[in-house]
């Protein structure tokens, strides 16, 4: 059994830290606030953000952010993709061995236009660094502590560290494939928070499965369009972190984003959405990302630049539904990898 740190106590990193204290790892969670460390230790809950769950009790949490990045040889960062280089700036600056660092976060940072390895790779030195494996796939914190059967995905470029964290988590309700095509899956799970709001907005407005399934299949296609020119496989996007968080992402009840984009549907403002949610909406920044990645590679994005107006110039959502359906004619496979 090993030493591993989580840092992030929302509600993946505490679904992350359940299965590896049930795998009989010895984990120790960084919660932000001391009342909720001390929640997790005493009462073993983690109300805010996975009611009526109880943790295992081998699961320890505390507020000292010192004291959990040394803990483990294994560091999982989960937080929200804004605070990631907030967070590895600080582990940069405190005295750790050489760590083997994991991220769940799903996200690109505007304006760098970084994946997360990207920001992680630049933020922490190469002494505290083994290296770098993103974790990632359909997902949802709320099943994942029911223990329903869940398929992720371990990237990285390092093989073998891919594989110490398949080993790490495997059990039979959390099976982990590995992935060398880093690139490829992040941007397949940041993209699809793009989509998933963009789902949302559709059922807010009333449409149906046919929508919905358009959205899916269309979305997969410009985000593989995109992901190609990035450099990825276009096979990883018919994997778990493509397709299968796309699916998950726009037709759970669980999604953030999917809720999100249901209000805007349903006529509610941005900073209303926001403020009422409590959790991260990835989608929303990530899709500030996507505007600018598309226009740096000069790819086509149709549905996330439709999101984007409906997000950032007050176009109704209605009327971007309409531009979408009144663009030029296309073919459908020709379209799928070509530039434009
Ligand atoms: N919730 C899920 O089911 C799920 C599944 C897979 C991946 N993810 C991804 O995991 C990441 C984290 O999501 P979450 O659902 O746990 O979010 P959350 O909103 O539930 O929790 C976020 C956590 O990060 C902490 N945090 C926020 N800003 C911080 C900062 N500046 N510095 C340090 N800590 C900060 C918060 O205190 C909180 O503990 C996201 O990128 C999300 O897309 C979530
Ligand atoms: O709740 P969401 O929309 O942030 O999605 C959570 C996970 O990414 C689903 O795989």
């Amino acid at each position: 059994m090993e030493k591993v740190s989580v840092i992030g106590a929302g509600s993946w990193g505490t679904a992350i830290a359940f299965v590896l204290a049930e795998n009989g790892h010895d984990c120790l969670l960084w919660a932000r606030r001391t009342e909720q460390s001390a929640e997790i230790n005493n009462k073993h809950t983690n109300d805010s953000y996975l009611p009526s769950i109880s943790l295992p009790d081998n699961l320890k949490a505390t507020s000292d952010l010192e004291a959990v990045a040394r803990h483990g040889d294994t560091v999982i960062i989960a937080v929200p993709t804004k605070a990631i280089r907030e967070v590895c700036a600080e582990l940069n600056r405190m005295e750790l061995g050489l760590k083997l660092v994991v991220h769940v976060s799903k996200g690109i940072e505007p304006d760098s236009l970084k994946r997360i390895s990207e920001m992680i790779t630049e933020e922490l030195s190469p002494s505290k660094m083994k290296a770098v494996v993103a974790l990632s796939g359909p997902s949802h914190a709320e099943e994942v502590v029911l223990h329903h059967p869940t398929t992720v995905t371990a990237a990285s470029t390092n093989i073998e560290a891919a594989e110490k964290v398949q080993d790490l988590f495997m059990n039979n309700y959390f099976r982990v494939y590995t992935n060398p095509d880093i690139v490829g899956v992040e941007i397949g799970a940041a993209l699809k928070n793009v989509i998933a709001l963009a789902a949302g907005v559709s059922d807010g407005l009333g449409y149906g499965d046919n929508a919905k399934a358009a959205l899916i299949t269309r979305g997969l296609a410009e985000i593989s369009r995109l992901g190609v020119k990035m450099g990825a496989s276009p096979l990883t996007f018919s994997g778990l972190t493509g397709l299968g968080d796309l699916i998950v992402t726009c037709t759970s009840v669980h999604s953030r984003n999917w809720k999100a984009g249901n209000l805007l549907g349903k006529g509610h403002s941005l900073e209303e959405v926001v403020s009422g949610m409590g959790m991260v909406i990835e989608g929303v920044r990530t899709a500030k990302a996507a505007h600018q990645l598309a226009a740096r590679h000069d790819v086509s994005m149709p549905l996330t630049e439709a999101l984007y107006s409906v997000l950032f110039e007050d176009v109704p959502p209605k009327q971007a539904v309409d531009q979408l359906m009144n663009r030029m004619k296309r073919q459908e496979i020709e379209d799928l990898f070509g530039t434009k």
